[in-house]
């Protein structure tokens, strides 16, 4: 049984998209560094039902894991600028006792939040912008080693290999979802790259749904929607979760508004 689900960074904006889809779904134990008030909640929970803790914060995590089944890690530092000292202590650090407090509880399995930016030097001056774009045939697809842009991207390979290894020495089932874009109603406005990867809400939600149902050994996917003009393929994703999203931001302008029905 996967149920009750830790949530880490609960409070946040991948949480709530989360939280939107499939809050009723799962039972949820959810957890945050921030207080999360009653409207950003599931109907049943309070307040007073939030684990408020740093993941950095070995004994709290401890305690969080207890009884839990499944882990859908996201609290960290999302900033692609933060400064090292912040992705080693929140993304590296706090990865890192996530991972180990879940295989002392005998959790079975984690969904990491990794991100483009762990590949994104990929997206070199050559093959920009040729590659955002529909008639370009350049894709990623998860097998490929990490090639971070920043040193955010960094930690978020920091985290896939933290995955690896915890899978190796552990037997923990661990997929690293390597998020593109969320955005909430439209894909990101003029901005080919972020159309590219748009993850939309209601896909975001099912596809760590399906990361929380799905049985695996070590895994990344893309966590982008079925867009069009892309170069993540979500084909290991399709396979190895079952994930079926239903979005696609052709159906919007650049602009970012709804294309008229034809
Ligand atoms: N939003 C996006 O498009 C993408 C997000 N991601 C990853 O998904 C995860 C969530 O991102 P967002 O929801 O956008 O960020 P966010 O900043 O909206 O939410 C992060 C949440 O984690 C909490 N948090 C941060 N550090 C913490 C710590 N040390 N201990 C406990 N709680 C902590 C914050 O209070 C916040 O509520 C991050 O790991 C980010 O790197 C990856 C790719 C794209
Ligand atoms: O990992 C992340 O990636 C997205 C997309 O990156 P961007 O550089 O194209 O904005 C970003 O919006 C998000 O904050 C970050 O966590």
């Amino acid at each position: 049984m996967d149920d009750p689900v830790l949530l880490t960074g609960a409070g946040g904006r991948v949480g709530q998209a989360i939280l939107s889809g499939i809050g009723d779904a799962h039972e949820w134990r959810l957890l945050d560094r921030e207080p999360l008030s009653s409207d950003r909640l599931p109907v049943g929970l309070d307040e007073g039902d939030v684990v408020v803790a740093d993941v950095t914060d070995d004994a709290a995590m401890a305690e969080a894991m207890a009884g839990v089944g499944a882990v859908v890690h996201l609290a960290g530092d999302p900033r692609p600028e933060a400064p090292w000292n912040s992705v080693l202590e929140n993304n590296i650090d706090g990865t890192q006792t996530v991972f180990e407090a879940a295989v002392e509880a005998g959790v079975e399995k984690v969904a990491f939040a990794s991100s483009n930016h762990a590949v994104s030097a990929y997206e070199t001056d050559a093959r920009t912008p040729e590659m955002y774009r529909t008639d370009d045939d350049y894709h990623l697809d998860g097998s490929e080693l990490p090639r971070p842009g920043n040193l955010y991207g960094v930690s978020k390979a920091a985290g896939e290999t933290l995955g690896r290894y915890y899978h190796d020495a552990a037997g923990l089932s661990v997929v690293c979802v390597r998020i593109g874009n969320l955005t909430e109603d439209h894909p990101p406005r003029n901005y080919e790259r972020g159309q590219a990867m748009w993850l939309s809400y209601r896909d975001c939600a099912h596809l760590f749904d399906r990361c929380i149902r799905a049985n695996y050994g070590y895994e990344i996917v893309y966590g982008i929607s079925d867009n069009e003009r892309k170069y993540y393929s979500i084909d290991r994703a399709k396979e190895a979760l079952g994930y079926e999203p239903k979005d696609d931001s052709a159906e919007y302008t650049l602009a970012g508004d709804p294309r008229e029905e034809s």
